[in-house]
């Protein structure tokens, strides 16, 4: 038979190497096998099957034709479980072995009806032949070469060489093929984490951090805020102190496109207009007495985000100018600085006071208050939120008994229900929580039931933060002790906020916004002493 020189060899071979690849690239592969081999056997046609992904069918994945006949015949995948022992490729596969049948039509060790059938669809009548299984390297089989009427081989080397090549890129491709699945569902898993993620922020947002907003009044404000969350829009929020401004100022940070970048808050009344300047704008090192070195301003903190400025009424008038020109223009200059640097930075400004009468008194900018009022906001006090009382009482219960690390909630009585919901709260929310933190603190931590209103001043000094109220570590709890340790921490933090009254105790009655008859009382009771 005329047999594939060396050369010829070589140049199969490197065509076929080209073609493997992923199963995508698979049937060209087994396509240049099947060339090869019939070049070697003068097959007149023949079949390349293939164990498919299931690994339950071999599919035929090329065919070589000769006839217009064999083009138009479909040839059916075998199914691994249908496979039958006596027909030859049924054999060839189960066996492993090679099957080759030098006269198909009078050789009976086999039953070859299947055969005749397919060859008598196409008009065939092929002399013989030969069926190769092809084996991946742990010597199982993945494939099946079947040729027909070819001249008898005397050169099963070189066939074996690619029936070989044959197996291994099938198993290959599988392998690449497991490993691209794998890929794919490692995406999708990660797609679908990430969606879950922040669907579970998304749901925990209004629940954890989020206003409190059952009163009609309060959604109104919710819903006005919807229109401009995503634009860049600055806000101008108004309102009494301790309504909630502050917490609004998140709410819009934290729906908005910008809730990824920093919320940077700051009071504007708080601190000195120098002060004020360099932490808004920054300074150079050297542009006044102390500047030691370069300071970043919070309007580039808070680049991309949003800066809360509270209490902008109180802003001195030289700033305010300073401010008008970011708003407007979106750039700033650090103190001492000749370069100007641009922000993208969402302001929302806060107010408790009348701003249109700071303007009539020459205090506030009247540019400045209608750059701000585009999109004003009023907050309404609480005593005109009567439905969000209870639910603003109950979250805060929630909030000091984890804070107490209480083992369960204690429950508002009737009485101290109808309490609130009588009372004015002139103090507003920040006065509902203090009365409820203080009313947890005296309580048998089962119900909160005395509640001391209207007794204390609820003015707490605007430049103390009025988180520092609790900020006292925790005392180390043990089983059995709870009472000891709410005690110790209520000493505590008696004990830091005299000190930092200098031990004055109307001033630290006022910040506790207790009496200053409950002071001295428990002033007594832990014997607390200068
Ligand atoms: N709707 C609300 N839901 C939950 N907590 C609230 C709500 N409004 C206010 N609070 C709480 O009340 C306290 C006071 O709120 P906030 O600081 O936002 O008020 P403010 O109007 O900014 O006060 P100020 O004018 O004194 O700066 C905070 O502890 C805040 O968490």
């Amino acid at each position: 038979m005329p047999s594939v020189n060396s050369g010829e060899l070589n140049n199969l071979l490197l065509a076929i190497s080209q073609t493997l690849s992923d199963r995508t690239q698979l049937a060209s592969t087994m396509d240049a096998i099947l060339a090869a081999a019939r070049q070697l056997t003068q097959a007149k046609h023949g079949i390349m099957y293939v164990l498919d992904q299931t690994g339950q069918a071999l599919v035929p994945l090329s065919v070589h034709k000769h006839e217009q006949a064999i083009i138009d015949h479909t040839w059916l995948p075998m199914q691994l479980d249908m496979l039958k022992d006596n027909d030859p490729l049924g054999y060839a596969i189960t066996s492993g072995e090679i099957v080759l049948i030098n006269d198909l039509y009078t050789y009976s060790g086999y039953n070859c009806d299947l055969i005749y059938q397919n060859e008598a669809a196409m008009g065939l009548h092929s002399a013989n032949l030969l069926a190769w299984p092809l084996k991946d390297h742990q010597n199982l089989t993945v494939g099946l070469l079947v040729l027909f009427d070819l001249c008898l081989i005397d050169d099963e080397q070189s066939l074996s060489v690619f029936t070989k090549l044959a197996g291994t890129s099938i198993r290959q491709a599988t392998l690449l093929d497991t490993y691209h699945t794998s890929l794919r569902n490692l995406e999708a898993d990660n797609a679908a984490l990430n969606r879950e993620n922040q669907q579970l922020k998304a749901r925990k947002k209004p629940n954890y951090d989020g206003p409190i907003a059952e009163s009609e009044p309060m959604r109104q404000v919710l819903e006005r805020l919807q229109r401009i969350l995503t634009l860049p829009v600055d806000v101008l929020l108004r309102g009494e102190t301790g309504a909630g401004k502050e917490v609004i100022a998140r709410y819009i940070h934290d729906n908005s496109n910008r809730s990824d970048k920093p919320f940077i808050a700051q009071n504007c009344a708080a601190i000195p207009e120098q002060l004020l300047e360099s932490e808004l704008f920054g300074h150079k090192k050297g542009a006044f007495t102390g500047a030691d070195k370069d300071k970043i301003g919070l309007f580039e903190a808070a680049d991309g985000g949003t800066l809360f400025l509270d209490e902008i009424g109180d802003m001195p008038l030289l700033l305010q100018a300073k401010l008008l020109r970011v708003l407007q223009e979106r750039k700033f200059r650090a103190i001492g600085s000749s370069e100007e640097r641009s922000i993208d930075v969402r302001v929302v400004a806060a107010t408790h006071c009348n701003l249109m009468d700071k303007i009539q008194k020459a205090e506030f900018r009247a540019d400045l208050f209608y750059r701000l009022n585009v999109f004003p906001i009023n907050l309404p006090p609480l005593r005109e939120r009567q439905d969000d009382i209870l639910p603003l009482a109950e979250h805060f219960i929630t909030h000091t008994s984890q804070k107490m690390q209480l083992d369960s909630e204690p429950v508002l009585s009737k009485k101290a229900r109808k309490q609130l919901l009588e009372y004015g709260f002139p103090g507003n929310v920040r006065e509902l929580r203090n009365v409820i933190e203080r009313a947890v603190l005296l309580s048998d931590f089962e119900t909160v039931d005395a509640l001391e209103l209207g007794e204390m001043d609820t003015f707490i000094p605007a430049d103390i933060p009025e988180e520092t109220i609790f900020e006292v570590e925790l005392p180390e709890i043990d089983a059995g002790s709870l009472k000891d340790s709410v005690n110790q921490y209520e000493r505590d933090v008696i004990i830091k906020t005299l000190e930092r009254f200098n031990w004055q105790t109307r001033k630290a009655a006022e910040s506790l916004a207790v009496p200053v008859s409950t002071l001295n009382h428990k002033i007594k009771k832990y014997e607390i002493l200068p």
